[in-house]
């Protein structure tokens, strides 16, 4: 606790899922905190505030015991205006000092209740509430979640030898926005983020005088809910460093038709009294085979919630590191789902790389992952990790789940173009928001199962994903290229969600 990044974890010296409403007030009192910012995240993807100036504790401690009234018609498109009041009420366990207000201020992400004094059903962090409840009651396990966040950094600032050679891994002085990252890093931790890593990706080029730096956080397995939330405040930090750093900061799906796109890959676990249920003795266990089955049944319909602007589904092709068939593998990044290295071959690898005696191996199974690698930085965090907890469920309820597991695996490249000399072959995901809406509506009936998702919301992602009129667009632009039109969706969609 003592080295701990966040400033109220540091303070009150216990856990933020401990926080009260004493601590946060006690924090608020004695380090002088002038201003409370309710936040939550919009259906624009942006995090919204409504500032609250402190004027006296009786205040505080009805804020943050009962919330305020907000208009939810204009926060959710599908209410309307005749039931539109809502409470936002705080979520204690989220509180963080801002690190960017000039005034002291401590902000609070919240959750939505309704006149009734229930939760909002179709408010996203509440479905994924829903999901989670479901998962623990039909599999008596626990879930946890990571997302990898990759984002492009363009910029005008050019230094010497900057542009030569790789992206992945480039570190000062060769790449000038390692500073922009580490600051990200520190400050997300700050925030309550578990963050563990960053580094420059590999995109990396210049075009019209501009230079395009692509770089990936990487953040440590945690409850779902908090997962999104730290990944909601994750982009509004790199968003604030960018006009800090006088940058810009996209996690656009694809900024140029022949360089890599921005994936947002979700990582999951899950746990049987606090141990990893996915490997056992360095196999992959049924209940992992189930999940993966279930996931690949439900995968084109999941890009409704993973994949949601026509640019998107320029970023699902081949070539760049970004998946298009519905299959799993074993450490195969060009598969949908892939099982990543873990820490199962029994040995310490660093005495071998120090030379030193050999020593009774640590257990570091705990460790095991399976990642989602079709997430791109459209996705709405919280509607996304309910709709794959929906399909990881979906593997308990299927008998066929570990056959077709068998019948998912590859081991082949599929970035490799030429798809015909691999020896499966394996359905595409859609290649449009429409295809997507239609996949969707086909599998509606899991998503609504158990109440998880309310009929409005699929409904209304249906309807906005169809908006978009976006059928044939992923073809034509894999012709066409980089024209006049393309540059057009880039520039309309550089800051969605
Ligand atoms: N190294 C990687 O896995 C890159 C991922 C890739 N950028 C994507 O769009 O998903």
């Amino acid at each position: 606790m003592q080295m701990h990044p966040n400033q109220l974890v540091q303070y009150l010296q216990k856990p933020a899922s401990s926080f009260t409403r004493e601590d946060i007030i006690r924090y608020m009192e004695e380090r002088e905190i002038e201003m409370l910012n309710f936040r939550y995240m919009a259906e624009d993807g942006k995090l919204k505030t409504i500032n609250f100036m402190v004027n006296d504790r009786a205040e505080m401690e009805m804020l943050l015991r009962s919330g305020e009234r907000v208009d939810g018609s204009t926060i959710f498109s599908h209410l309307p205006p005749n039931q539109s009041d809502l409470y936002l009420v705080p979520r204690y366990r989220t509180a963080f000092l801002n690190p960017f207000s000039k005034i002291p201020a401590v902000d609070i992400l919240c959750s939505f209740y309704g006149a009734d004094g229930e939760p909002l059903e179709s408010s996203p962090e509440y479905i994924l509430r829903k999901a989670l409840a479901q998962f623990r009651k039909t599999t008596g396990m626990q879930v946890k979640m990571m997302a990898e966040l990759e984002y492009y950094v363009i910029s005008d600032k050019y230094q010497e030898g900057e542009s030569e050679g790789e992206g992945y891994h480039r570190a000062e002085p060769f790449n000038i926005n390692e500073q922009l990252r580490v600051e990200a890093l520190k400050l997300i931790a700050r925030c309550g983020g578990r963050i563990r890593f960053g580094h420059a990706e590999a995109g990396r080029f210049s075009k019209s005088g501009q230079i395009y730096d692509q770089h990936e956080l990487e953040f440590s397995p945690v409850d779902p809910e908090d997962a999104s939330d730290q990944l909601v405040v994750a982009k509004w930090i790199l968003r604030m460093l960018a006009h800090k750093y006088q940058v810009k900061v996209t996690f656009i799906p694809k900024i140029s038709i022949n360089q890599p796109g921005n994936g947002m890959h979700f990582h999951f676990l899950t746990e049987q009294n606090g141990r990893n249920t996915l490997v056992e003795k360095g196999e992959l266990t049924p209940i992992s085979l189930k999940m993966i089955s279930g996931i690949l049944d439900l995968a084109p319909a999941l890009t409704a919630f993973a994949n949601t602007s026509p640019v998107s589904y320029l970023r699902l092709m081949p070539g760049q590191k970004a998946p298009q068939h519905v299959c799993w593998g074993q450490h195969n990044r060009s598969a949908l789902v892939r099982v990543p290295l873990g820490w199962n071959n029994g040995r310490t690898l660093a005495t071998h790389a120090n030379q030193q005696p050999d020593e009774k191996p640590v257990d570091y199974s705990s460790r095991q992952t399976i990642e989602y690698r079709g997430t791109d930085g459209s996705a709405n965090p919280y509607l996304f990790s309910a709709a794959l907890i929906v399909a990881m469920l979906h593997g308990f309820t299927d008998n066929e789940a570990i056959k077709k597991a068998d019948a998912y695996f590859t081991d082949e490249n599929w970035f490799d173009a030429d798809a015909s000399r691999h020896s499966k072959q394996f359905a595409k995901l859609p290649a449009s928001c429409v295809g997507s809406a239609d996949a969707l509506e086909q599998h509606r009936l899991a998503f609504e199962a158990d109440q998880i998702f309310p009929k409005a919301i699929i409904d209304r992602t249906i309807q906005k994903l169809r908006s978009f009129n976006d059928k044939d667009w992923s073809t034509n632009f894999k012709t066409y290229g980089e024209n006049q039109e393309f540059k057009e969706l880039v520039e309309k969609y550089l800051n969605y969600m």
